[in-house]
């Protein structure tokens, strides 16, 4: 409802659509009272700032008519009088501009909020189409934006109108010739300043566009840096840099030319109607229909309807980059995951075994759904035993692993969990019951104890004699103990490579994403990581990207992906009975079997040549 609220207030439905917004307000109670109130030291400091030119008009009158005895008196008591009005004044402007600023500092404080949770119950897909870098503008720029443009500008629009409409009143009221004179002059310079200031609009946003497109460039090209490198491009990559930022410079120099011309004809149009109003004022002050503190009073009314009609086209603008900002964020707050994220069954402990099973699967990636990645694909893990799952790069392997989160859903096909269909659990749930080891360390900036901790069921409850023990069974705690501060060691930008990036609670369901990348990642520890993970892998259903010959052998079947299918699966020493089959070439061309007939493997140099092999792969 709020985007299209914003929507219709940009496209020119304003009053009705301002009516929506206070109504909007109304709802939000804890708004309600500051804003009630704001609008009330609003209306008082209107008024007096108002009456001032008409009182500051009598004062003067005063000064050039009353030169009697007591006059020291009754100027030093009227001008007490003005002050302490004055001070009034004042001291409404500032509470309402304090009580406006803190509620649009709430207001901020909610979006900001509201928008988060939404974007972290978003599906993964949406992450996949959605730059980040986009989503954190969305959280930090649009929401002070939006927060500023409700409160803060809204009230001072409002202060601006009230102000220009009672100024042109008080302008009639002391002098209605003068007053028309002068709006016979306005409007029309009003006409073209409008006119001006659309160019000008125009201009500001292509040089925006253009500052945003150079800015894409510097994030994609610093957030690749390494495939920058790789390709020795960074000299091509400045040009390109360069050549984006010399085209925002030349629609800047463009921008400011037109803005010295904007201001300097609007300055000079400004002192060319208060000389004309000298001019006619003097021609009637001549003829004594005004006295001097008239035409004073009338100098500072039109003053302040100069000032008041400046800030309501600040105003307008300011408002349509909050509505604009609005219409943005409400996209994003409103929008419906299209993968549940905390609804559904959750199973007991007793029915909770951890059988796993594709059948006929189908899926290709949201982003690429011409690229099929698998096409009738099935496969069953029984409850409690080690599959390992090998093929070529790129078939698919991680793909089963995200099916299997939940992160994303098939086309077709079904994923069951102990003979229930995924898409029946709670994916909430379902994720706190699997643990993953994923390629990457461990990467929160916070201590190496709530990274530990951040694996649990509920990160909260976890004691640190829990967090302890988990390290040990990962065989990790030694090694963490001899960090300086131990456990509180805080887990810099990916700087510490913990041997333990599958520090994690032992789950029912394990996924393991490629052991040798783990293990590539901490060689000297070899032998610890292993042992840890053998252990942590008994009496789980544990499904592993393998690519260690002694991770195949000692898995209790093994799966050949390819094609997007299943093309074989059975027992390690089965698979490799058969001479034709892909899994037999596929550990020959990794140069596990030393010749086609004899199965004389040098276990250690095979292993060896896989590892060497997957780092080739990996760089
Ligand atoms: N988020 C994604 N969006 C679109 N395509 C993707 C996405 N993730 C992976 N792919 C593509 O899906 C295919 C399978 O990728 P996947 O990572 O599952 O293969 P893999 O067998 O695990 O490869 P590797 O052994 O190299 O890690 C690849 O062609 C990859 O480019």
């Amino acid at each position: 409802g709020f985007a299209q609220l914003c929507k219709g207030l940009q496209g020119g439905r304003g009053p009705c659509c301002l009516l929506l917004l206070l109504s909007c307000a109304k709802q939000q109670s804890y708004l309600l009272l500051p804003c009630l109130a704001a609008v009330g030291f609003l209306t008082v400091s209107s008024v007096i700032t108002m009456s001032a030119p008409f009182f500051l008009g009598k004062v003067i009158d005063v000064i050039y008519t009353n030169p009697s005895e007591d006059f020291t008196d009754s100027l030093s008591s009227l001008c007490a009088l003005l002050s302490g009005i004055f001070l009034c004044g004042a001291a409404a402007n500032a509470t309402r501009v304090y009580l406006m600023q803190t509620a649009g500092q709430r207001i901020v404080k909610r979006l900001r909020t509201t928008l988060f949770s939404s974007i972290l119950k978003q599906e993964t897909a949406f992450f996949d189409k959605t730059r980040t870098g986009e989503l954190i503008n969305r959280l930090s720029s649009d929401t002070a934006l939006l927060g500023r443009s409700l409160t803060e500008n809204l009230s001072d629009g409002l202060r601006a109108a009230a102000q220009a409409s009672v100024g042109v009143g008080m302008m009639f009221f002391v002098s209605p010739s003068l007053a028309a004179f002068v709006l016979s002059i306005v409007p029309p310079l009003a006409v073209l300043a409008v006119i001006y200031g659309r160019y000008l609009r125009k201009l500001t946003k292509m040089t925006q566009d253009s500052l945003a497109e150079a800015t894409q460039l510097a994030e994609e090209r610093i957030g690749n840096i390494r495939t920058v490198r790789a390709f020795g491009q960074e000299m091509a990559e400045m040009q390109k840099y360069t050549n984006k930022v010399d085209y925002v410079l030349q629609l800047a120099k463009k921008e400011a030319l037109a803005r010295a011309g904007f201001f300097g004809a609007t300055g000079l149009s400004g002192n060319l109607i208060v000389l004309s109003v000298l001019y006619k004022g003097g021609l009637l002050m001549g003829n004594a229909y005004m006295t001097v503190g008239e035409l004073s009073s009338f100098l500072m009314y039109a003053f302040w309807v100069g000032i008041s009609i400046g800030g309501l086209s600040s105003f307008y603008s300011e408002l349509m980059k909050g509505l604009g900002a609005g219409g943005r964020l409400w996209e994003l707050i409103e929008r419906k995951p299209q993968l549940p994220f905390n609804e559904g069954i959750t199973l007991g402990k007793s029915t909770f075994r951890g059988a796993l099973e594709f059948k006929n699967v189908e899926f290709a990636y949201p982003t690429r759904p011409e690229a099929s990645i698998f096409k009738d694909f099935s496969l069953s893990i029984p409850a409690g035993s080690v599959m390992a799952l090998v093929g070529p790069s790129g078939t698919g392997k991680s793909t089963i692993v995200s099916l299997l989160l939940r992160l994303y859903d098939p086309i077709s096909g079904t994923i069951t969990v102990d003979g229930f269909d995924i898409r029946q659990l709670n994916p909430l749930w379902f994720r706190t019951k699997i643990g993953t080891v994923s390629q990457e360390p461990i990467l929160f900036s916070c201590s190496i104890a709530e990274n530990i901790a951040y694996g649990a069921e509920d990160p909260s409850t976890v004691t640190a004699e829990e967090i302890q023990k988990v390290a040990e069974i990962a065989n990790a705690a030694s090694f963490i103990r001899d960090f300086p501060k131990g456990f509180d060691t805080v887990v810099g930008e990916k700087g510490i490579l913990l041997s333990g990036t599958f520090l994690f609670y032992p789950k029912k369901i394990l996924l393991l994403q490629s052991e040798a990348k783990i293990l590539a990642l901490d060689a000297e520890n070899e032998y610890l990581v292993q042992e840890a993970l053998d252990r942590l892998m008994e009496g789980r259903t544990v499904l592993i990207i393998a690519h260690r010959l002694s991770t195949i052998q000692n898995a209790d079947s093994v799966a050949v992906l390819g094609q997007g299918k299943i093309l074989e699966c059975g027992k390690h020493e089965e698979l490799l009975a058969n001479p034709n089959g892909l899994f037999r070439k596929l550990m020959q061309k990794q140069a596990f079997l030393q010749n086609s007939d004899a199965f004389a493997l040098d276990v250690q140099s095979g292993e060896n040549n896989l590892l060497k092999e997957n780092v080739r792969e990996n760089v």
